[in-house]
């Protein structure tokens, strides 16, 4: 960008890496609202966190309320969302944290455009991929209920699409898992990741 130079800072994310002797990466969640994003990233970072790991958690409650504030649900204005999310993410993995998000994020550009900003190597997709009908019967916050009556415009997966990922690195079906099992199976595969090497 014209008249933007980048300054050269001391402390690397290596550095950072280092010190915290684990990795950075981002843990990226991605289903219907109501599949579980949020129950699991929850209990993830609760594990990592008692393992003495740095963490932190980006989802609805400390981004739409907050940073993107004013964003509605319309095709353009979530593509901005995740692209902020992708922007904020890649700085706490600069900053050593393990990130770990939970947005719907239904549109698999916009995955694609998350993945390019926060780099591939460190981008872990996990689709929790609970079936509408499943979702809709939770109806955790009601909101399906007024998706359906036509209180909610561009409802995910009512009035809004949502596109599988079609090469998550880990897939759950919380219907047949609990979520300790879905944790569970999440972890192992970031085992590999966390370890810090020169
Ligand atoms: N129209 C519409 N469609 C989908 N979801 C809606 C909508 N309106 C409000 N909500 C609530 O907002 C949460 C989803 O926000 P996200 O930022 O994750 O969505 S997105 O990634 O920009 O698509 C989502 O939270 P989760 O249930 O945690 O997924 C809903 O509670
Ligand atoms: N195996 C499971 N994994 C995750 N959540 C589950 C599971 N079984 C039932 N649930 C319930 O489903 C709901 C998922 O809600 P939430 O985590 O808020 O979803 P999201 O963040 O995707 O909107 C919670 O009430 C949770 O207790």
């Amino acid at each position: 960008m014209k008249n933007i130079i980048k300054h050269t800072y001391h402390i690397s994310k290596e550095d950072r890496n280092r010190l915290n002797n684990h990795n950075s990466f981002v843990v990226w969640f991605t289903g219907l609202s109501g599949s579980g994003k949020s129950t699991i990233a929850n209990q993830l970072e609760k594990k990592f966190f008692d393992m003495g790991l740095r963490t932190y958690s980006l989802d609805g409650d400390n981004i739409r309320s907050g940073l993107n504030k004013g964003l509605t649900f319309t095709e353009e204005d979530r593509t901005e969302n995740n692209r902020r999310i992708s922007e904020v993410a890649k700085l706490f993995i600069d900053a050593g944290i393990i990130t770990i998000t939970a947005f719907i994020s239904p549109l698999k550009a916009d995955r694609k455009h998350a993945k390019e900003i926060i780099g591939a190597d460190n981008f872990i997709e996990v689709f929790v991929n609970t079936p509408l009908e499943v979702c809709e019967q939770r109806d955790v916050k009601g909101l399906y209920k007024k998706a359906r009556q036509g209180e909610i415009k561009n409802f995910t997966g009512i009035s809004s699409p949502y596109e599988k990922p079609e090469n998550p690195h880990i897939e759950v079906k919380t219907e047949n898992e609990s979520i300790e099992e879905s944790v569970e199976r999440i972890f192992k595969v970031l085992q590999a990741k966390l370890e810090y090497n020169e």
